[in-house]
């Protein structure tokens, strides 16, 4: 499968190496280019093997598929492009937060395959949440072409349009919640007089576990939560301090911020 990613960035790595890894994607048939940093290109070929420059023709040509993978302020050159060499059999897969299938129907024109698609950061260490919409002119093996891609950087899902900024805001975002959460408690546990390495150790697996058993109990969190938490023993004095802080509203609110967000930047690149 030829596979042509629009722009070189830390997205289209993750993808590039999970899939060449899993072997959804071959080396000889994986083209990537960028905008102007021919330096990265070589960096990419290097590590990779796959196939990078600025030949557009040579790329394009005869794609299987073709992955937007620029920031979405650049979705337009993105576009305009790729749109010469768009055919009916074509398969467009867009990585762009915010950017709406109409839009790049209307780019590009409403005739061939458009996937979008909102993966995560965990791509690189194939564990990304990625969830996928379709437009009306994606086939059955499309689909699936496009779920066994991101079945190689990890969990693929298909939802419906409208339900992508709810997973902009949980998955999309929702590594940085976590990250967030280990800072405050790496920090702590530096004020509690750990040295950074073992706080950052105890952290990491204490994560992991957690990770682990959630996924084991098929998303058991608040029986988890009781099991650990005895009467009038630690864990039960931290989510008291937590409830007074109002820390389970605070992400609820987050996280509905970030889908109103997603929202608003979506506004945009609507049509
Ligand atoms: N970082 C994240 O957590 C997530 C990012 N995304 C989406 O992935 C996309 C890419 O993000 P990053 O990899 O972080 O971006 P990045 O800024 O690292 O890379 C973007 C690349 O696009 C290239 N580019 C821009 N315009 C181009 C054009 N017209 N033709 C060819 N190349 C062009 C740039 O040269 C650069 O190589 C974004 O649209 C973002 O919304 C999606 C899910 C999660
Ligand atoms: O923060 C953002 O806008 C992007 C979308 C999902 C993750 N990062």
């Amino acid at each position: 499968m030829k596979v042509v990613f629009i722009g070189a960035g830390s997205m289209a790595e993750a993808i590039i190496a999970g899939a060449l890894k899993s072997g959804a994607l071959q080396a000889e048939s994986t083209y990537v280019t960028n905008r102007a940093n021919s330096a990265r290109l070589t960096e990419l070929t290097i590590q990779y093997g796959i196939q990078a420059g600025y030949d557009v023709e040579t790329a394009l040509k005869d794609a299987d598929a073709i992955v937007l993978a620029m920031k979405p302020k650049d979705v337009l050159s993105g576009l305009e492009a790729i749109r010469s060499y768009i055919n009916e059999g074509s398969v467009v897969i867009s990585l762009l937060a915010g950017v709406g299938i109409d839009f790049m129907e209307q780019a590009i024109g409403d005739r061939c395959a458009v996937i979008r698609s909102m993966p995560n950061t965990s791509a690189a260490v194939g564990k990304s949440a990625t969830a996928i919409a379709l437009n009306k002119h994606v086939t059955a093996e499309q689909h699936q072409a496009a779920i066994d891609l991101f079945s190689a950087i990890g969990l693929a899902i298909t939802v419906e349009e409208s339900k992508m900024d709810a997973v902009t805001a949980i998955s999309g975002s929702g590594p940085a919640y976590i990250y967030y959460v280990a800072e405050a408690m790496q920090a702590a546990g530096e004020e509690l007089g750990l040295d950074h390495d073992t706080a950052k150790s105890l952290l990491i697996q204490t994560l992991l576990g957690a990770a682990d058993m959630l996924s084991e109990s098929n998303g058991q969190a608040v029986a988890l939560r009781k099991a650990i938490t005895s009467a009038g023993g630690t864990t039960e004095a931290a989510i008291r301090t937590f409830d007074e802080h109002h820390v389970k509203e605070s992400i609820a609110a987050g996280v509905k911020e970030a889908a109103a967000q997603s929202k608003q930047l979506g506004e945009a690149y609507k049509r």
